[in-house]
């Protein structure tokens, strides 16, 4: 239909939906609305008002959305997208959208309709409890990590597995707007001018800037699976018995901790925003501690799913050795509180805010809540070595906002 790429207006999506073989009829009437919220994409939701029958077209544009044309972005990531969920769905693929079809010239991708799901973020937000979550992500992150990683793969796949999802520009993205600018005054930052002398004492914490330059070269360096890479609570969607994870653009190989923090941290946040959103205090209570039971629900989840897949599949005789696997379990546990803890900041001071936090009225009341994210995310990051089960983890944020810690 289109010789070379460009960025679909409504209309023209409309007609490149009527053509994909097999989904419309001829007669089909459909209607077009643009619902991208992202930072990065196009997303189309294109519906035939006569059979009812649906689709997303999600479109990658060659800048960033959020600034514009002038931070120019790879179209590829839309390829690695397509491929990292159809990589997923050979093994969770209750719990991905589906891909129809995938145009490499228009860096466009046929997903399956999910707008009987809310995203994640936005239910937290208003306060609702999903029952089957922890179940449900803590399956997506042993299925998906185990089975991509050295653990399962034969080491040539692997390496090229690792080849097939080099995605450096993305990468590059993370690096510096998670393990970088947040920590001095970059260009990149915008923070609330009250939590200033908070963000400002990062600055100037040489042992935690440290830390963190740990945590960074991890993520540049360790090839463990392949990630999600952008697991936060804006790429989930769920219903009481569904959930489904979604743009995994950011994927690439990395380690294991990083997609696992990215959840802790996004519920973590959720936790601290709920100390000022409007729900009755009894309420508000319990929502936070059903958030901290969920966060230690996925650990411990992911944990066992983990050991059953090493027990069933794991065959080299030097990584059988006993303990080994707890050497590496304990080790995703301490990554992923240190990846948490960036990507706690990172939404606090940095590009791209998320919305349990900037909806907070007044800037006052905002404020508390960005500094017990900030409080809970540098201890995170400086404990994380002397963790060894994930209640310590929830209990850092418990402490911080001065509730009742696990009994030991
Ligand atoms: N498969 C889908 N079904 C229904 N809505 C979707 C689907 N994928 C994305 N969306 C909607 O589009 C929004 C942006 O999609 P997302 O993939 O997060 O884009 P970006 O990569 O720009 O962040 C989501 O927040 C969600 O509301
Ligand atoms: C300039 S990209 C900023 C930010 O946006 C991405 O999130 P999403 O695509 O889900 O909106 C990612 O978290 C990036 O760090």
């Amino acid at each position: 239909m289109f010789e070379k790429y460009k960025a679909l207006t409504e209309k023209e999506a409309v007609s490149y939906a009527h053509s994909l073989p097999g989904l419309f009829a001829p007669d089909a009437e459909l209607l077009n609305k643009e619902i991208g919220d992202g930072n990065l994409n196009l997303v189309f939701h294109i519906a035939d008002q006569k059979s009812g029958k649906s689709v997303i077209l999600k479109q990658a544009l060659p800048y960033a959305r959020v600034v514009g044309e002038s931070w120019p972005l790879t179209l590829d990531r839309s390829r690695i997208e397509a491929e990292a969920l159809k990589q997923a769905a050979k093994r969770v693929s209750s719990l991905v959208p589906q891909v129809y079809f995938y145009d490499s010239q228009l860096a466009l991708t046929a997903i399956e309709d999910l707008s009987d799901h809310i995203i994640l973020r936005k239910g937290l937000i208003a306060g609702t409890r999903y029952p089957q979550l922890a179940e449900d992500l803590s399956t997506y992150l042993a299925h998906t990590l185990f089975y991509t990683s050295d653990y399962y793969l034969d080491p040539q796949e692997k390496k090229e597995k690792v080849r097939q999802f080099i995605n450096p520009e993305m990468c590059k993205i993370t690096e510096d707007l998670v393990f970088t600018d947040p920590y001095y005054n970059a260009d990149t930052n915008s923070f609330n001018p009250l939590i200033r002398e908070s963000v400002e004492s990062i600055w100037n914490n040489n042992e935690l800037k440290r830390e963190i330059a740990h945590l960074k070269e991890a993520f540049m360096t360790r090839t463990q699976a392949l990630l999600h890479g952008d697991l936060h609570t804006g790429s989930i969607m769920v219903k009481e018995d569904s959930t489904k994870v979604i743009d995994p653009e950011f994927a690439y190989y990395g380690p294991i901790g990083f997609d696992v923090g990215a959840i802790v941290a996004n519920l973590l946040l959720s936790y601290v925003s709920h100390e000022a959103h409007s729900l009755e205090p009894d309420k508000r209570e319990a929502f936070q501690k059903w958030l901290l039971e969920t966060s230690e629900k996925i650990w411990t989840g992911f944990e066992t799913k983990f050991r059953t897949l090493w027990e069933k599949h794991v065959k080299d005789e030097i990584w059988l050795t006993e303990g080994y696997v707890d050497d590496i379990l304990l080790q995703i546990l301490r990554d992923t509180a240190g990846f948490a803890g960036c990507k706690m900041m990172r939404r606090v001071i940095g590009l791209a805010p998320v919305a349990d936090l900037e909806l907070i009225e007044p800037a006052e009341v905002r404020a508390e809540a960005e500094t017990n994210a900030l409080l809970i995310g540098q201890q995170l990051i400086l404990k994380r070595k002397s963790l060894h089960k994930v209640s310590e983890l929830t209990d850092i944020a418990r402490q911080v906002l001065g509730k009742g810690l696990t009994v030991k």
